[in-house]
Protein backbone atom coordinates (compact mmCIF):
# COMPACT_ATOMS: atom_id res chain seq x y z
CA UNK A 1 0.00 0.00 0.00
CA UNK A 2 1.43 3.22 -0.90
CA UNK A 3 2.55 5.43 2.22
CA UNK A 4 1.36 8.88 0.77
CA UNK A 5 0.34 11.64 2.28
CA UNK A 6 -4.05 12.65 2.30
CA UNK A 7 -3.59 16.24 3.44
CA UNK A 8 -6.07 17.62 0.73
CA UNK A 9 -9.54 16.10 2.42
CA UNK A 10 -7.93 17.57 6.48
CA UNK A 11 -7.03 21.22 4.45
CA UNK A 12 -10.38 21.48 3.60
CA UNK A 13 -12.02 20.70 6.52
CA UNK A 14 -9.71 22.83 8.46
CA UNK A 15 -7.96 20.90 11.08
CA UNK A 16 -4.88 21.80 12.44
CA UNK A 17 -1.60 22.65 10.56
CA UNK A 18 0.42 20.02 11.93
CA UNK A 19 -1.06 17.43 10.33
CA UNK A 20 0.33 13.71 10.46
CA UNK A 21 0.97 12.21 7.07
CA UNK A 22 -2.48 9.71 6.51
CA UNK A 23 -2.56 6.40 3.98
CA UNK A 24 -4.39 8.00 1.16
CA UNK A 25 -6.79 5.23 0.52
CA UNK A 26 -7.40 4.64 4.03
CA UNK A 27 -8.42 8.40 4.13
CA UNK A 28 -10.36 7.65 1.00
CA UNK A 29 -12.38 5.11 3.14
CA UNK A 30 -12.90 7.10 5.63
CA UNK A 31 -14.02 10.22 3.56
CA UNK A 32 -16.74 7.66 2.05
CA UNK A 33 -18.11 5.95 5.27
CA UNK A 34 -18.10 9.50 7.06
CA UNK A 35 -20.71 10.86 3.66
CA UNK A 36 -22.33 7.91 4.32
CA UNK A 37 -23.29 8.43 7.76
CA UNK A 38 -22.82 12.22 7.69
CA UNK A 39 -24.93 12.78 4.73
CA UNK A 40 -26.95 9.76 3.97
CA UNK A 41 -25.01 9.71 0.77
CA UNK A 42 -24.71 6.32 -1.19
CA UNK A 43 -21.48 4.44 -0.79
CA UNK A 44 -21.54 3.04 -4.37
CA UNK A 45 -22.14 7.10 -5.68
CA UNK A 46 -19.82 9.07 -3.73
CA UNK A 47 -17.06 6.59 -3.22
CA UNK A 48 -16.07 7.21 -7.41
CA UNK A 49 -15.53 10.74 -6.52
CA UNK A 50 -13.64 10.38 -3.87
CA UNK A 51 -11.17 7.98 -5.40
CA UNK A 52 -10.79 9.89 -8.35
CA UNK A 53 -10.39 13.05 -6.41
CA UNK A 54 -7.59 11.27 -4.74
CA UNK A 55 -5.98 9.92 -7.28
CA UNK A 56 -6.44 6.48 -6.68
CA UNK A 57 -6.20 3.55 -9.10
CA UNK A 58 -5.65 -0.10 -8.87
CA UNK A 59 -4.87 -1.35 -5.64
CA UNK A 60 -5.29 1.40 -3.65
CA UNK A 61 -8.52 2.12 -5.35
CA UNK A 62 -9.47 -1.66 -4.74
CA UNK A 63 -7.99 -1.16 -1.21
CA UNK A 64 -10.08 2.11 -0.61
CA UNK A 65 -13.29 0.30 -2.06
CA UNK A 66 -13.11 -3.36 0.07
CA UNK A 67 -12.43 -0.39 3.34
CA UNK A 68 -15.65 1.42 2.76
CA UNK A 69 -18.03 -1.72 1.66
CA UNK A 70 -16.59 -4.12 4.48
CA UNK A 71 -16.98 -1.50 7.44
CA UNK A 72 -20.58 -0.34 5.86
CA UNK A 73 -21.48 -4.23 5.49
CA UNK A 74 -19.87 -5.37 9.22
CA UNK A 75 -20.93 -2.24 10.76
CA UNK A 76 -23.00 -3.88 13.44
CA UNK A 77 -20.78 -6.56 13.85
CA UNK A 78 -18.09 -3.88 14.48
CA UNK A 79 -19.79 -1.62 16.58
CA UNK A 80 -21.28 -4.19 19.11
CA UNK A 81 -17.49 -5.01 19.57
CA UNK A 82 -16.15 -1.12 19.61
CA UNK A 83 -18.72 -0.65 22.49
CA UNK A 84 -17.44 -3.48 24.34
CA UNK A 85 -13.62 -2.70 23.58
CA UNK A 86 -14.32 0.80 24.39
CA UNK A 87 -16.64 0.10 27.41
CA UNK A 88 -19.28 2.57 25.90
CA UNK A 89 -21.66 2.81 23.72
CA UNK A 90 -20.11 3.77 19.95
CA UNK A 91 -23.16 6.26 19.27
CA UNK A 92 -21.60 8.35 22.40
CA UNK A 93 -17.80 8.26 20.76
CA UNK A 94 -17.34 11.55 18.34
CA UNK A 95 -18.60 10.60 15.04
CA UNK A 96 -15.64 11.02 13.09
CA UNK A 97 -13.16 8.61 15.51
CA UNK A 98 -15.98 6.64 15.71
CA UNK A 99 -15.88 6.14 11.71
CA UNK A 100 -11.88 5.92 11.74
CA UNK A 101 -12.14 3.32 14.76
CA UNK A 102 -15.22 1.15 12.39
CA UNK A 103 -12.41 1.46 9.80
CA UNK A 104 -9.72 0.40 11.99
CA UNK A 105 -11.85 -2.20 13.90
CA UNK A 106 -12.93 -4.00 10.32
CA UNK A 107 -8.83 -3.78 8.96
CA UNK A 108 -7.89 -5.84 12.65
CA UNK A 109 -11.02 -8.56 11.99
CA UNK A 110 -11.39 -9.02 8.64
CA UNK A 111 -8.31 -7.85 6.66
CA UNK A 112 -4.93 -9.56 6.00
CA UNK A 113 -3.35 -5.65 7.20
CA UNK A 114 -0.94 -6.39 10.12
CA UNK A 115 -2.33 -5.56 13.55
CA UNK A 116 0.47 -2.69 14.05
CA UNK A 117 -0.46 -1.41 10.91
CA UNK A 118 -4.27 -1.12 11.31
CA UNK A 119 -3.53 0.48 14.48
CA UNK A 120 -1.28 2.59 13.86
CA UNK A 121 -2.83 4.28 10.84
CA UNK A 122 -6.29 4.24 12.26
CA UNK A 123 -4.07 6.29 14.86
CA UNK A 124 -3.18 8.64 12.60
CA UNK A 125 -6.70 8.99 10.81
CA UNK A 126 -7.89 9.95 14.16
CA UNK A 127 -5.22 12.43 14.81
CA UNK A 128 -6.19 13.75 11.29
CA UNK A 129 -10.26 13.65 11.81
CA UNK A 130 -10.45 13.83 15.34
CA UNK A 131 -8.28 16.51 17.25
CA UNK A 132 -6.80 14.61 19.92
CA UNK A 133 -8.75 11.15 20.84
CA UNK A 134 -5.53 9.39 19.53
CA UNK A 135 -4.38 7.89 22.82
CA UNK A 136 -8.38 6.71 23.65
CA UNK A 137 -8.36 5.09 19.47
CA UNK A 138 -5.22 3.85 20.99
CA UNK A 139 -6.08 1.94 23.49
CA UNK A 140 -8.99 0.82 22.18
CA UNK A 141 -7.95 -0.81 19.07
CA UNK A 142 -5.16 -2.88 21.25
CA UNK A 143 -8.86 -3.84 22.66
CA UNK A 144 -10.25 -4.90 19.36
CA UNK A 145 -7.25 -6.78 18.70
CA UNK A 146 -7.46 -8.94 21.56
CA UNK A 147 -9.79 -11.28 20.06
CA UNK A 148 -10.26 -12.41 16.15
CA UNK A 149 -14.23 -11.81 14.76
CA UNK A 150 -15.36 -15.27 16.23
CA UNK A 151 -13.75 -14.92 19.63
CA UNK A 152 -15.85 -11.62 19.76
CA UNK A 153 -18.84 -13.15 18.37
CA UNK A 154 -18.80 -15.62 21.11
CA UNK A 155 -18.72 -13.37 23.63
CA UNK A 156 -20.85 -10.74 22.67
CA UNK A 157 -24.20 -12.35 21.09
CA UNK A 158 -26.72 -14.65 22.82
CA UNK A 159 -26.10 -18.15 22.09
CA UNK A 160 -27.81 -19.67 18.84
CA UNK A 161 -29.92 -22.16 20.79
CA UNK A 162 -31.34 -19.63 22.92
CA UNK A 163 -32.06 -16.88 20.18
CA UNK A 164 -30.88 -17.78 16.96
CA UNK A 165 -32.10 -14.10 15.45
CA UNK A 166 -30.24 -12.34 17.96
CA UNK A 167 -27.47 -14.26 17.39
CA UNK A 168 -27.36 -14.61 13.24
CA UNK A 169 -27.69 -10.93 13.75
CA UNK A 170 -24.75 -9.61 15.88
CA UNK A 171 -22.76 -12.85 14.12
CA UNK A 172 -23.00 -11.62 10.18
CA UNK A 173 -24.10 -7.73 10.65
CA UNK A 174 -27.55 -7.80 9.58
CA UNK A 175 -30.51 -6.02 11.49
CA UNK A 176 -32.12 -8.35 13.68
CA UNK A 177 -36.12 -7.59 11.42
CA UNK A 178 -34.25 -8.57 8.26
CA UNK A 179 -32.83 -11.73 9.65
CA UNK A 180 -36.25 -12.52 10.87
CA UNK A 181 -37.79 -11.97 7.75
CA UNK A 182 -34.99 -13.86 5.68
CA UNK A 183 -35.50 -16.93 8.23
CA UNK A 184 -39.25 -16.78 7.39
CA UNK A 185 -38.76 -16.33 3.75
CA UNK A 186 -36.58 -19.73 4.02
CA UNK A 187 -39.22 -21.35 5.86
CA UNK A 188 -37.25 -21.24 9.05
CA UNK A 189 -34.31 -23.17 7.96
CA UNK A 190 -31.40 -21.06 10.02
CA UNK A 191 -28.64 -22.87 8.39
CA UNK A 192 -29.69 -22.08 4.84
CA UNK A 193 -30.33 -18.50 6.67
CA UNK A 194 -26.87 -18.26 7.60
CA UNK A 195 -25.67 -19.06 4.11
CA UNK A 196 -27.68 -16.50 3.04
CA UNK A 197 -26.14 -13.81 5.68
CA UNK A 198 -22.68 -14.87 4.43
CA UNK A 199 -23.27 -14.50 1.13
CA UNK A 200 -25.13 -10.66 1.96
CA UNK A 201 -21.85 -10.05 3.38
CA UNK A 202 -19.39 -10.84 0.36
CA UNK A 203 -18.82 -8.49 -2.82
CA UNK A 204 -21.45 -9.39 -5.63
CA UNK A 205 -20.23 -10.52 -8.69
CA UNK A 206 -20.76 -8.18 -11.64
CA UNK A 207 -23.27 -9.95 -14.36
CA UNK A 208 -23.61 -8.54 -17.89
CA UNK A 209 -26.28 -9.52 -20.54
CA UNK A 210 -25.75 -9.92 -23.85
CA UNK A 211 -28.56 -7.80 -25.85
CA UNK A 212 -30.63 -10.72 -27.55
CA UNK A 213 -30.27 -9.92 -31.47
CA UNK A 214 -27.14 -7.58 -30.83
CA UNK A 215 -24.28 -9.54 -29.28
CA UNK A 216 -24.27 -13.86 -28.96
CA UNK A 217 -23.28 -14.42 -25.37
CA UNK A 218 -20.14 -16.67 -26.23
CA UNK A 219 -19.06 -14.34 -28.41
CA UNK A 220 -19.63 -11.53 -25.22
CA UNK A 221 -17.58 -13.88 -22.91
CA UNK A 222 -14.62 -13.88 -25.40
CA UNK A 223 -14.44 -10.17 -26.01
CA UNK A 224 -14.71 -8.84 -22.29
CA UNK A 225 -12.85 -12.48 -20.71
CA UNK A 226 -15.51 -13.19 -19.01
CA UNK A 227 -17.63 -16.01 -18.62
CA UNK A 228 -21.04 -17.36 -19.98
CA UNK A 229 -23.31 -17.68 -16.94
CA UNK A 230 -25.18 -20.36 -15.33
CA UNK A 231 -28.85 -20.39 -15.91
CA UNK A 232 -30.05 -17.01 -18.00
CA UNK A 233 -29.56 -17.38 -21.51
CA UNK A 234 -28.21 -14.19 -21.76
CA UNK A 235 -25.52 -13.79 -18.91
CA UNK A 236 -22.02 -13.35 -18.99
CA UNK A 237 -20.14 -13.42 -15.30
CA UNK A 238 -17.52 -10.93 -15.23
CA UNK A 239 -13.97 -11.50 -13.76
CA UNK A 240 -13.47 -8.48 -12.54
CA UNK A 241 -12.07 -5.02 -13.75
CA UNK A 242 -14.92 -2.05 -14.88
CA UNK A 243 -17.76 -2.77 -16.73
CA UNK A 244 -17.90 0.98 -18.21
CA UNK A 245 -14.64 0.40 -20.11
CA UNK A 246 -15.94 -2.31 -21.78
CA UNK A 247 -16.44 -1.49 -25.51
CA UNK A 248 -19.42 -3.83 -25.64
CA UNK A 249 -20.97 -1.97 -22.88
CA UNK A 250 -20.07 1.46 -24.19
CA UNK A 251 -21.90 0.38 -27.54
CA UNK A 252 -25.05 -1.00 -26.06
CA UNK A 253 -24.61 -4.48 -27.11
CA UNK A 254 -24.15 -5.46 -23.50
CA UNK A 255 -25.14 -3.78 -20.12
CA UNK A 256 -24.58 -4.36 -16.64
CA UNK A 257 -27.73 -6.49 -14.72
CA UNK A 258 -28.15 -8.98 -12.24
CA UNK A 259 -28.65 -12.24 -13.71
CA UNK A 260 -31.78 -12.65 -11.71
CA UNK A 261 -32.97 -9.51 -13.36
CA UNK A 262 -32.30 -11.27 -16.41
CA UNK A 263 -34.21 -14.21 -15.54
CA UNK A 264 -37.64 -13.11 -14.14
CA UNK A 265 -37.72 -10.28 -17.50
CA UNK A 266 -37.21 -13.35 -19.90
CA UNK A 267 -39.80 -15.94 -17.78
CA UNK A 268 -42.60 -12.85 -18.42
CA UNK A 269 -41.42 -12.81 -21.97
CA UNK A 270 -40.86 -16.97 -22.89
CA UNK A 271 -44.75 -17.74 -20.87
CA UNK A 272 -46.80 -18.57 -23.53
CA UNK A 273 -49.84 -16.85 -24.44
CA UNK A 274 -52.71 -17.45 -26.70
CA UNK A 275 -53.61 -15.46 -29.24
CA UNK A 276 -51.72 -11.94 -29.83
CA UNK A 277 -48.39 -10.91 -28.65
CA UNK A 278 -47.50 -7.48 -29.99
CA UNK A 279 -48.17 -5.81 -27.00
CA UNK A 280 -46.15 -5.44 -23.85
CA UNK A 281 -45.73 -3.46 -21.07
CA UNK A 282 -43.48 -2.49 -18.43
CA UNK A 283 -45.41 -0.39 -15.98
CA UNK A 284 -42.40 0.40 -13.21
CA UNK A 285 -39.32 0.92 -15.75
CA UNK A 286 -37.01 3.33 -14.29
CA UNK A 287 -33.81 3.30 -15.11
CA UNK A 288 -34.99 0.58 -17.66
CA UNK A 289 -32.57 -2.55 -17.10
CA UNK A 290 -35.86 -4.81 -17.61
CA UNK A 291 -37.28 -2.75 -20.48
CA UNK A 292 -34.02 -2.73 -22.53
CA UNK A 293 -34.45 -6.78 -22.19
CA UNK A 294 -37.91 -6.81 -22.82
CA UNK A 295 -37.29 -4.46 -25.54
CA UNK A 296 -34.39 -6.30 -27.31
CA UNK A 297 -36.64 -9.47 -27.14
CA UNK A 298 -40.11 -7.77 -28.52
CA UNK A 299 -37.72 -6.61 -31.39
CA UNK A 300 -36.83 -10.12 -32.35
CA UNK A 301 -40.67 -11.00 -32.23
CA UNK A 302 -42.34 -8.27 -33.73
CA UNK A 303 -44.05 -6.54 -30.80
CA UNK A 304 -43.60 -3.30 -29.07
CA UNK A 305 -43.33 -2.27 -25.32
CA UNK A 306 -44.92 0.18 -23.32
CA UNK A 307 -42.38 1.32 -20.66
CA UNK A 308 -44.15 3.20 -18.01
CA UNK A 309 -42.20 5.12 -15.16
CA UNK A 310 -43.11 8.12 -12.37
CA UNK A 311 -39.82 9.63 -12.03
CA UNK A 312 -39.26 12.27 -14.74
CA UNK A 313 -35.38 11.54 -14.17
CA UNK A 314 -35.91 7.50 -14.16
CA UNK A 315 -37.74 7.91 -17.21
CA UNK A 316 -35.00 9.57 -19.27
CA UNK A 317 -32.55 6.17 -18.27
CA UNK A 318 -35.62 4.31 -19.58
CA UNK A 319 -35.15 6.36 -22.75
CA UNK A 320 -30.97 5.92 -22.63
CA UNK A 321 -31.42 2.44 -21.72
CA UNK A 322 -33.68 1.25 -24.47
CA UNK A 323 -32.32 3.66 -27.58
CA UNK A 324 -32.91 1.99 -30.93
CA UNK A 325 -35.37 -0.34 -29.09
CA UNK A 326 -39.33 -1.06 -29.94
CA UNK A 327 -40.10 0.74 -26.99
CA UNK A 328 -42.30 4.14 -25.56
CA UNK A 329 -41.44 5.60 -22.57
CA UNK A 330 -44.40 7.16 -20.92
CA UNK A 331 -43.43 9.57 -17.84
CA UNK A 332 -46.42 8.53 -15.79
CA UNK A 333 -47.85 7.02 -12.81
CA UNK A 334 -48.43 3.46 -13.73
CA UNK A 335 -51.83 3.61 -11.47
CA UNK A 336 -53.26 5.50 -14.28
CA UNK A 337 -54.50 2.11 -16.53
CA UNK A 338 -57.65 2.57 -17.90
CA UNK A 339 -57.67 6.91 -17.26
CA UNK A 340 -54.67 7.35 -19.18
CA UNK A 341 -55.39 7.29 -22.66
CA UNK A 342 -52.27 5.77 -23.64
CA UNK A 343 -52.57 2.74 -20.55
CA UNK A 344 -56.24 1.68 -21.89
CA UNK A 345 -57.40 -1.82 -19.90
CA UNK A 346 -57.68 -5.17 -21.18
CA UNK A 347 -55.06 -4.14 -23.43
CA UNK A 348 -51.91 -5.58 -23.05
CA UNK A 349 -50.76 -9.13 -24.16
CA UNK A 350 -47.78 -9.03 -21.11
CA UNK A 351 -46.96 -7.27 -18.26
CA UNK A 352 -44.04 -5.97 -16.10
CA UNK A 353 -44.94 -5.14 -12.30
CA UNK A 354 -40.95 -4.88 -10.85
CA UNK A 355 -42.55 -2.82 -8.22
CA UNK A 356 -40.69 -0.63 -5.74
CA UNK A 357 -39.52 -2.54 -2.80
CA UNK A 358 -37.40 -2.54 0.32
CA UNK A 359 -34.26 -3.91 -1.70
CA UNK A 360 -33.41 -6.58 0.82
CA UNK A 361 -32.42 -8.72 -1.98
CA UNK A 362 -29.37 -6.74 -2.97
CA UNK A 363 -27.94 -5.96 0.16
CA UNK A 364 -25.03 -7.33 -1.57
CA UNK A 365 -24.71 -4.19 -4.11
CA UNK A 366 -25.87 -1.39 -1.33
CA UNK A 367 -23.42 -1.69 1.84
CA UNK A 368 -25.65 1.22 4.18
CA UNK A 369 -28.91 -0.12 2.67
CA UNK A 370 -29.74 -2.74 5.32
CA UNK A 371 -29.13 -0.20 8.43
CA UNK A 372 -31.12 2.39 6.32
CA UNK A 373 -34.48 0.50 5.92
CA UNK A 374 -36.91 -0.09 8.81
CA UNK A 375 -39.49 -2.36 9.13
CA UNK A 376 -42.21 0.77 8.97
CA UNK A 377 -41.02 1.46 5.58
CA UNK A 378 -42.87 -1.49 4.71
CA UNK A 379 -46.24 -0.23 4.80
CA UNK A 380 -46.66 2.45 2.18
CA UNK A 381 -43.93 -0.05 0.02
CA UNK A 382 -46.62 -2.79 0.13
CA UNK A 383 -49.60 -0.11 -0.39
CA UNK A 384 -47.91 1.15 -3.20
CA UNK A 385 -47.28 -2.28 -4.63
CA UNK A 386 -50.68 -3.65 -4.27
CA UNK A 387 -51.85 -0.68 -6.36
CA UNK A 388 -49.27 -1.06 -8.92
CA UNK A 389 -50.17 -4.73 -9.16
CA UNK A 390 -53.97 -4.16 -9.79
CA UNK A 391 -53.24 -1.73 -12.27
CA UNK A 392 -51.23 -3.97 -14.18
CA UNK A 393 -53.60 -6.57 -13.55
CA UNK A 394 -56.39 -4.13 -15.13
CA UNK A 395 -54.26 -3.69 -18.10
CA UNK A 396 -53.41 -7.52 -19.36
CA UNK A 397 -56.12 -8.53 -21.75
CA UNK A 398 -58.07 -11.80 -21.22
CA UNK A 399 -55.61 -14.58 -21.37
CA UNK A 400 -53.07 -11.94 -21.24
CA UNK A 401 -50.26 -12.72 -18.81
CA UNK A 402 -48.55 -10.15 -16.00
CA UNK A 403 -45.18 -11.16 -13.69
CA UNK A 404 -44.64 -9.21 -10.50
CA UNK A 405 -41.49 -8.82 -9.42
CA UNK A 406 -39.72 -8.03 -6.21
CA UNK A 407 -36.24 -7.57 -5.47
CA UNK A 408 -36.80 -8.67 -2.07
CA UNK A 409 -37.77 -12.15 -0.66
CA UNK A 410 -40.18 -9.89 2.31
CA UNK A 411 -43.05 -12.50 2.41
CA UNK A 412 -45.22 -9.14 2.78
CA UNK A 413 -44.06 -7.97 -0.14
CA UNK A 414 -44.00 -11.17 -2.08
CA UNK A 415 -46.89 -13.48 -1.25
CA UNK A 416 -48.85 -11.48 1.06
CA UNK A 417 -49.33 -8.70 -2.15
CA UNK A 418 -49.67 -10.60 -4.59
CA UNK A 419 -52.55 -12.51 -2.76
CA UNK A 420 -54.05 -9.38 -1.68
CA UNK A 421 -53.86 -7.47 -4.71
CA UNK A 422 -55.54 -10.33 -6.82
CA UNK A 423 -58.48 -10.40 -4.01
CA UNK A 424 -59.11 -6.60 -4.06
CA UNK A 425 -58.37 -6.06 -7.70
CA UNK A 426 -61.42 -8.12 -8.67
CA UNK A 427 -60.10 -9.33 -11.67
CA UNK A 428 -60.21 -12.84 -12.02
CA UNK A 429 -56.49 -14.69 -12.50
CA UNK A 430 -54.94 -18.01 -12.56
CA UNK A 431 -51.51 -18.68 -11.11
CA UNK A 432 -49.11 -20.17 -14.12
CA UNK A 433 -46.15 -22.28 -12.42
CA UNK A 434 -43.03 -19.59 -12.77
CA UNK A 435 -40.67 -22.69 -12.66
CA UNK A 436 -42.02 -23.85 -15.89
CA UNK A 437 -40.80 -20.71 -17.73
CA UNK A 438 -37.25 -20.78 -15.85
CA UNK A 439 -33.97 -22.69 -17.12
CA UNK A 440 -34.93 -26.51 -17.43
CA UNK A 441 -32.68 -28.29 -14.38
CA UNK A 442 -32.35 -24.99 -12.51
CA UNK A 443 -32.11 -26.05 -8.86
CA UNK A 444 -33.68 -24.80 -5.55
CA UNK A 445 -36.86 -23.31 -7.21
CA UNK A 446 -39.24 -24.91 -3.88
CA UNK A 447 -42.48 -26.00 -5.01
CA UNK A 448 -43.90 -23.06 -7.16
CA UNK A 449 -45.84 -21.67 -8.50
CA UNK A 450 -44.35 -18.83 -7.29
CA UNK A 451 -40.06 -18.87 -7.28
CA UNK A 452 -37.50 -17.00 -5.33
CA UNK A 453 -34.33 -16.46 -6.08
CA UNK A 454 -31.34 -16.07 -3.96
CA UNK A 455 -28.00 -15.90 -3.87
CA UNK A 456 -26.67 -18.51 -1.73
CA UNK A 457 -28.49 -20.62 -4.20
CA UNK A 458 -28.07 -18.87 -7.68
CA UNK A 459 -25.57 -16.61 -7.17
CA UNK A 460 -28.34 -13.67 -8.07
CA UNK A 461 -30.21 -10.66 -6.37
CA UNK A 462 -32.70 -12.74 -4.29
CA UNK A 463 -35.76 -11.27 -6.98
CA UNK A 464 -39.15 -12.84 -6.74
CA UNK A 465 -41.09 -14.02 -9.15
CA UNK A 466 -45.78 -14.40 -9.46
CA UNK A 467 -46.83 -15.10 -13.08
CA UNK A 468 -50.38 -14.67 -13.47
CA UNK A 469 -52.77 -15.23 -16.44
CA UNK A 470 -55.72 -13.21 -16.90
CA UNK A 471 -58.53 -15.74 -17.48
C1 LIG B 1 -37.73 -1.68 -8.76
S1 LIG B 1 -37.67 -0.26 -9.74
C2 LIG B 1 -37.82 -0.92 -11.36
C3 LIG B 1 -36.52 -1.42 -11.93
C4 LIG B 1 -36.60 -1.60 -13.43
N1 LIG B 1 -37.68 -2.48 -13.82
C5 LIG B 1 -35.32 -2.13 -14.02
O1 LIG B 1 -35.19 -3.34 -14.24
O2 LIG B 1 -34.39 -1.32 -14.27
C6 LIG B 1 -39.23 0.47 -9.51
C7 LIG B 1 -39.47 1.73 -10.33
O3 LIG B 1 -40.86 2.07 -10.24
C8 LIG B 1 -40.96 3.48 -10.25
N2 LIG B 1 -42.29 3.83 -9.72
C9 LIG B 1 -42.65 4.05 -8.44
N3 LIG B 1 -43.95 4.34 -8.37
C10 LIG B 1 -44.44 4.29 -9.63
C11 LIG B 1 -45.70 4.52 -10.20
N4 LIG B 1 -46.76 4.84 -9.43
N5 LIG B 1 -45.85 4.40 -11.54
C12 LIG B 1 -44.79 4.09 -12.31
N6 LIG B 1 -43.54 3.88 -11.83
C13 LIG B 1 -43.38 3.97 -10.50
C14 LIG B 1 -39.79 3.93 -9.41
O4 LIG B 1 -39.48 5.29 -9.66
C15 LIG B 1 -38.69 2.95 -9.86
O5 LIG B 1 -37.98 3.51 -10.93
Amino acid sequence: MRDTAARGGAERRGSRPSRPVVDRARYAAYEAVAAVHRDDAYANLVLPAILTDAGLFGRDAAFATELTYGTLRHLGTLDAILTAAAGRDVQRIDPPVRDALRIGAYQLLHTRVPAHAAVSSTVDLVRAVGQGATGFANAVLREVATHDVDGWVSRLAPPMGEDPIGHLSLAYSHPQWIVRAFNEALDGDLSETTRLLIEDNERPPVHLVARPGLVDPVDLADEVGGVPGAFSPYAVYLAGGAPGDLAAVADGRAHVQDEGSQLVADALAQAPVDGPDGRWLDLCAGPGGKSGLLGALAAQRDARVTAVEVAEHRARLVANATRGLPVTVLNTDGRLVGTETKLPAEHFDRVLVDAPCTGLGSLRRRPESRWRRQPSDLSALTRLQRELLAAGLRAARPGGLVAYVTCSPHTVETHVTVTEAARRSGVPVDFVDARTVLPAGMPGLGEGPTVQLWPHRHGTDAMFLALLRRT
